[in-house]
């Protein structure tokens, strides 16, 4: 465990040899045991090489943090920031998929004469508006960063952008996993590499 101390503290646990804090909230010395009667026995203290850390070498009547483990210091960096980069990663997919899988019922219920009115069957029926829409799309992503416009809109744009493209991968019967693999493929090679490797093939 880590806390800190002042110079009461200190002294405290030198003439006890009980390990001694200063809690920084309620600005009072804390000695770890004091109510649960479970202490940490000091044998031994060190100061680093310039005085303003200090180790308390000790053994605690009971693992020291309140989880019950021998240490608090049980999660490491590395595993945290996997955990995060999973559930980043979890939400973008789900978010595809989901939209992947509302694309896939709107062409299912273009079999049946009844439905809803509904944007992305007038795409799947037109390939005409479809390839228009995303050329449209595309370009109204672009012009605010041309024409130096503020960003308000890019997240929307971009947005559509991916709908539209995605009502076309159905039309096509390509699944969004089948690009997410091909970017994953990529992630190992530099497009300038990839686009020279091309050029010798060619040549
Ligand atoms: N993500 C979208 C989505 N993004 C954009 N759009 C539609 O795409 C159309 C774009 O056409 P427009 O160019 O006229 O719209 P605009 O770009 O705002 O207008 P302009 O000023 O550029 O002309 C609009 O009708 C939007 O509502 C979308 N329509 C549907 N979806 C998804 O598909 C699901 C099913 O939608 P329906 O098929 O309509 O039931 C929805 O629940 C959404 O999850």
């Amino acid at each position: 465990m880590q806390g800190f101390v002042n110079k009461d503290a200190l002294a405290t646990t030198i003439t006890s040899r009980k390990a001694t804090f200063f809690s920084q909230s309620g600005a009072t010395l804390w000695t770890k045991g004091e109510t649960s009667n479970n202490f940490i026995n000091i044998y031994d203290m060190f100061v680093d090489c310039d005085r303003d850390s200090i180790i308390y070498l000790g053994k605690p009547d009971v693992p020291t943090c309140h989880t019950g483990l021998e240490t608090c210091y049980f999660t490491s960096i590395g595993d945290l920031l996997k955990e995060q980069e999973v559930e980043e990663t979890n939400l973008a997919l789900t978010t595809l998929y989901s939209l992947e899988s509302t694309i896939s019922k709107r062409e299912l219920e273009l079999a049946g004469k009844h439905g809803k009115p509904s944007w992305t069957k007038r795409l799947l029926l037109d390939e005409n508006l479809l390839c228009a829409k995303i050329r449209a799309e595309a370009d109204e992503l672009c012009r605010p960063l041309e024409e130096k416009e503020d960003s308000s809109c890019t997240a929307s744009e971009m947005a559509n952008v991916i709908y539209h493209a995605m009502v076309l991968l159905r039309r096509k019967d390509v699944k969004i996993e089948n690009v997410l693999e091909v970017l994953r493929r990529r992630f190992s090679q530099s497009g300038i590499e990839e686009k020279q490797s091309r050029a010798s093939t060619e040549s």
